[in-house]
């Protein structure tokens, strides 16, 4: 097997990303139970990595695969090597599955997701407005990545669009191809680290993992994965895992994140259209729709240039769709509705 090249040598927790976060949530009765995160997962195997290396572990017939995920992390029986239990996510990656309402948990315990576009029509702001706030609101840092950047000679343009995409958003520029793009991509891919990519197909995500894992890894992008069929009939790999990189990291490639429907996103729907939100307390009208109402503030802003007309029929709309999406303001056991 290739998938995890290095995985079989031990490695200290808090280089798998452990943190008092998960450590406060172990009970006394549990200090025996070892802590491991979940890599891969094939229907009712998984495999995990812990202190001791890679262990290939079966979900009990009680569990549910559904509710675990990749970058997961289980508390392990030591002497029966059996499942424990998950503990709760700092981080998640949740989408909607189509036709349903109900959300999906794509990866968890991300610190940083790349949203990769190439600098071409992939280049798409309602859509990565979709990729910033299913990040802003599973609680992990969108960073957003710029390829292709040698095929335009329109470059600042695209840098200008992207960082307007909300505010503070970090925008890098790389060429997936060179070794250089793991340089730039370090600050997030630290020792502890875990990254995420996301992104049309041929943007240059398989080509940026096999970079960030560095010379002599060539990952299992093509040997590991799953080849599957599309929506548009087209080949794609649906294998999804953790994958050690050079800069002591790890990268979870999402191949499932490519088409996306939100729902639950209220929050991270608020961080992206920050400046809009900001404004709404200043309209006349307390539930002023911003869009034929008197005294509206969203509207003069428009007017003055300071806030895109496209902009605010993409806030109205993904605020929407979300909406639609989203069943009721209470959870499952008639608690709020809160991200773990
Ligand atoms: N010129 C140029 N080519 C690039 C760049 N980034 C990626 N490519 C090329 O684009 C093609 C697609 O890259 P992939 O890494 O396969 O894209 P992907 O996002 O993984 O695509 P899927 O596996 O279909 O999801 C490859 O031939 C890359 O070498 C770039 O910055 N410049
Ligand atoms: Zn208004």
């Amino acid at each position: 097997m290739t998938d995890h090249p290095t995985a079989s040598q031990p490695v200290p927790l808090a280089s798998l990303g452990w943190s008092d976060f998960f450590e406060d949530q172990r009970e006394p009765h549990e200090a025996d139970f070892a802590p491991m995160r979940i890599a891969s997962i094939h229907r009712s195997r998984l495999t995990a990595l812990s202190e001791a290396g890679s262990v290939e572990l079966t979900l009990g017939v009680r569990a549910i695969a559904g509710d675990f995920t990749v970058g997961d992390w289980i508390l392990v029986a030591p002497q029966t090597q059996t499942l424990h239990r998950r503990l709760g996510r700092r981080t998640v990656m949740e989408r909607r599955t189509e036709g349903s309402q109900t959300l999906q948990a794509a990866a968890a315990n991300i610190d940083t997701l790349f949203i990769v576009t190439s600098c071409n029509a992939d280049f798409n702001p309602a859509r990565l407005e979709r990729y910033l706030a299913l990040a802003n609101q599973g609680g992990t840092t969108p960073v957003l990545l710029l390829t292709k950047a040698d095929t335009t000679d329109d470059l600042e343009n695209y840098q200008s669009q992207a960082s307007q995409l909300q505010r503070g958003l970090e925008v890098v520029t790389v060429n997936p191809r060179l070794s250089d793009a793991a340089n730039r991509l370090a600050p997030w891919c630290g020792t502890g680290r875990t990254v995420a990519l996301v992104g049309s197909s041929g943007v240059g995500k398989s080509t940026l993992v096999n970079t960030l894992a560095g010379p002599g890894q060539a990952l299992a992008q093509q040997t590991g994965g799953i080849r599957e069929h599309d929506a548009k009939g087209r080949h794609t790999t649906t294998f999804r895992s953790l994958h050690r990189i050079a800069a002591g990291g790890w990268v979870i490639d999402t191949p499932g994140m490519r088409t996306l429907h939100l729902g639950g996103a209220a929050e991270g729907i608020e961080t992206l259209f920050a400046e809009i939100v900001e404004l709404a307390p200043s309209c006349r009208y307390r539930d002023c729709t911003h869009a034929y109402e008197p005294g509206c503030a969203v509207s003069v802003a428009v007017a003055e240039g300071k806030i895109e007309p496209e902009r605010l029929i993409r806030w109205r709309k993904l605020s929407e769709e979300n909406r639609n999406n989203t069943p009721t303001s209470v959870g499952p056991r008639g608690r709020p509705r809160v991200h773990r």
